[in-house]
């Protein structure tokens, strides 16, 4: 029936304030109120619909994203909708475009590596969007080892211009999103050599499109690289191929305030290191963990309000079956991914202020909390991706066959999701980087140079190699310090374990190869330890609204615990916990799960998603599941028609032929 909530005996079980967990997981009042703003403003819009998405052509799919675009940007200016207001706009559209790209990869670029100049130059073009721009560093046969790209920039003293140019079939540029039919701009990455010498990559602003009739520049040739995993999902995006025919550009469009080349031709390196070429690998990174968490809370949200709508087996004396909620199972699979996705909120919410942090101080010359931000950015991105990718997957299935269903919204979120475990940074490569770091740090330890940041517990060696937990009881894995302190010894024995293996080969480097799956693990260790330590850290302030915090309190345990629980072998083989504490553990964690079972429903609420946004007749806020399921199939081209196309050029002859062969 239209108009009735079906969740309401869920709803009215909740024993916290939604309203002001809304706010918690918007994290402030201001954000939740532009958030619920937007989000009703492009669910009430027609032009912003979805629901046929599923169903287009890629051409069809690609016109649309245009229009979108042309559209939600034409609002932003009607609207005079300020930075923030605009973003939440172009995500609550909620389909992958050339625009992403454009503002959150052209311009951070030029903004993180342009002069000031520069910035004055092209930043008002970028932000009128009168001019296009996508982010070109991948390339046919080189995505992870940036430093063996081989485009060339050349510098030609005699015109001051640098020669782009795409010496290889390898050495095309290959991926980049907005670059195959949209950009008019690019910031391309290039080998920069000046009198024959190669100076390693660097960005130059080059325009690839003519603004007057969109065609390729001279020596330019452009495409898209072609339909990609999932249907609609990502193939909203034009993921270009890109190749230079030694292409001139003023020399002035070299990205310069890390090093510059003068009119002599003579490569000036400035006094900050040549990492913040990488730059805007890290602001993306870290926007990236917190887009985890609103994925993953997407998939957790439809999951959740479907187990409480879904019933199975258990029916007494014609009493309803049993919600599939209810089961532990179900319950065990589920609730560590509701608690993941609020982790991932905090976490997310932390590396913003580092990055803001890092930023500050790079203005102001300080340089030395770079390794540091490089190393929590790659880790967490890497850490949350690959969880809210399995997470999804997840979700899928606890919604049992009707989780496959496109209606669902389940499969599209997956195929659009699941690249960023490999975009911005292969997650391996990148916990192979945070393990260098911690192989770094741990070399470091004896030296007096005392360890900082997220790695500042490696400064207690001694206690962590030696304590043993004190845990006696289950509900003794509900102190943070305890936690705490485990994971600490955790992760740190995994990474001295590996750094007194690393000694026993000829050279770091064959060292490093040969150990590389135990550092990941070590790695890995690191990133969950800082996820569970942001989220205590979160929990020390002040939380306003009923119950609120003591939500927050059990989903912490059930995230911390969910880990050791999954992670057993790790905390065991390293002796910080004892196969009796492991077990109180998932004691707790049981007793924990029936803890969250009736506010369930009401911490999915606090996310705040519309229907729209949502776009699952699973995940419906009001649970009216099997009627809409049942309409919604009846839209299917399939069904337009009661006989379908083909049936009378192939079905029909195969029927009269079997009639033939039975009458034989
Ligand atoms: C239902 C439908 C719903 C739809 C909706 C929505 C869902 C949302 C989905 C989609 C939204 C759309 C968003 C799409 C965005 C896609 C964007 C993707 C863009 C890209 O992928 S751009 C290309 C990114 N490429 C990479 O990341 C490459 C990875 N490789 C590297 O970063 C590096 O090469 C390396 C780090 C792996 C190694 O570099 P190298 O130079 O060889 O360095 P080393 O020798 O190892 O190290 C040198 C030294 O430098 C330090 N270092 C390395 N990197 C950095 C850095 N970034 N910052 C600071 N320091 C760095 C390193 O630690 C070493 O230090 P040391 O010498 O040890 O002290
Ligand atoms: C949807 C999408 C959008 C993208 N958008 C852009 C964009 O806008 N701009 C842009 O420039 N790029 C973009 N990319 C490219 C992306 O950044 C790269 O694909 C990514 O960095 C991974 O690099 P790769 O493809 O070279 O993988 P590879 O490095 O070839 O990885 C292949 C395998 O090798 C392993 N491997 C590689 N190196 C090591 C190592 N040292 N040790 C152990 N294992 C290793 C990896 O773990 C992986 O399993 C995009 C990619 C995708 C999928």
């Amino acid at each position: 029936m239209e108009g009735v909530d079906y969740l309401a005996p869920e709803r009215n079980n909740a024993q916290f304030d939604v309203d002001e967990m809304k706010i918690v997981w918007a994290g402030s009042r201001e954000a939740f109120e532009v958030s619920d703003r937007i989000a009703r403003l492009v669910a009430s819009d027609p032009n912003f619909r979805k629901d046929d998405r599923t169903t287009l052509g890629r051409k069809e799919l690609f016109k649309n994203t245009l229009r979108k675009a042309a559209y939600a940007w034409k609002r932003i200016i009607e609207l005079r909708l300020n930075e923030e207001e605009a973003k939440r706009l172009r995500s609550f559209i909620d389909q992958p475009a050339f625009t992403d790209l454009h503002w959150g990869m052209f311009v951070p670029a030029i903004k993180g590596q342009g002069t000031d100049e520069q910035q004055e130059k092209w930043l008002p073009l970028a932000y009128k969007m009168q001019i296009i721009g996508c982010y070109a560093q991948t390339e046919l046969g080189h995505g992870s080892n940036v430093q063996g790209l081989e485009t060339t920039a050349t510098f030609d003293p005699q015109t001051d211009e640098f020669v782009i140019h795409s010496p290889t079939l390898t050495s095309c540029k290959w991926w980049p999103g907005g670059l195959g039919k949209i950009s008019t701009h690019g910031v391309i990455y290039a080998r920069l050599i000046t009198d024959g010498k190669d100076h390693g990559v660097h960005g130059f602003i080059v325009q690839l499109r003519s603004l007057d009739d969109h065609l390729p520049l001279p020596g330019i040739t452009v495409g898209d690289i072609g339909m990609k995993f999932g249907n609609a999902a990502y193939n909203t995006m034009d993921n270009g191929v890109l190749r230079f025919d030694h292409v001139r550009i003023p020399r002035n469009q070299m990205l310069m305030r890390v090093s510059q080349v003068t009119r002599e031709g003579k490569y000036v390196q400035s006094n900050v290191p040549r990492q913040l070429v990488y730059g805007t690998m890290v602001f993306v990174r870290q926007t990236i963990v917190s887009d985890a968490s609103t994925a993953l809370s997407r998939a957790v949200c439809i999951a959740t309000r479907y187990s409480a709508v879904r019933r199975q087996f258990g029916s007494h004396n014609g009493s309803p079956e049993t919600q599939v909620i209810n089961y532990k199972t179900q319950q065990a699979r589920l609730f560590p991914l509701l608690a993941s996705a609020y982790a991932f909120r905090f976490v997310g919410e932390w590396l913003k202020w580092l990055y803001m942090d890092v930023t500050k101080r790079l203005e102001a010359k300080d340089f030395s909390t770079l390794p540091e931000a490089h190393a929590c950015t790659a880790g967490l991105k890497s850490l949350t991706t690959s969880a809210t990718a399995d997470g999804i997957e997840e979700c899928r299935k606890l919604c049992g066959g009707h989780g496959y269903l496109c209606s669902s919204g389940l499969p599209e979120l997956f195929a659009v999701y699941v690249p960023a475990c490999t975009y911005e940074g292969d997650n391996i490569v990148l916990l192979l980087q945070v393990a260098r770091h911690l192989m770094k740090t741990v070399s470091q330890l004896g030296s007096g140079k005392m360890p900082v940041g997220t790695t500042a517990y490696m400064g207690r060696a001694e206690h962590l190699m030696q304590c043993r937990s004190d845990v006696k009881q289950a509900k003794d894995w509900l102190r943070p310090n305890v936690v705490l302190e485990a994971f600490e010894a955790r992760a740190f024995r995994m990474s001295v374990a590996c750094a007194k293996n690393l000694t026993k080969f000829s050279s770091p480097e064959e060292g490093f190869q040969e150990l590389s799956a135990d550092l990941v693990e070590a790695a890995v260790a690191h990133c969950q330890l800082i996820v569970v330590s942001k989220f205590i850290e979160k929990l020390q302030q002040d939380i306003p609204g009923k119950g609120v915090k003591q939500q927050l309190e059990i989903l912490c345990s059930v995230y911390a615990l969910f880990l050791l629980h999954k992670h057993h072998g790790d905390f065991l083989s390293t002796g910080c916990i004892t196969p009796t504490q492991a077990s109180l553990a998932n004691e707790q964690l049981r007793s924990l799960y029936s803890q969250v079972r009736p506010n369930a429903i009401a911490l999915v609420d606090a996310f705040n998603y519309t229907d729209h946004y949502l776009g699952s007749v699973l995940g419906r806020y009001d649970g009216n599941v099997y009627p809409k399921l049942y309409e919604e199939a009846w839209k299917d081209p399939l069904n337009d028609s009661v006989v379908p196309d083909g049936y009378h050029e192939y079905v029909r002859p195969m029927l009269k032929q079997q009639l033939r062969n039975a009458r034989l």
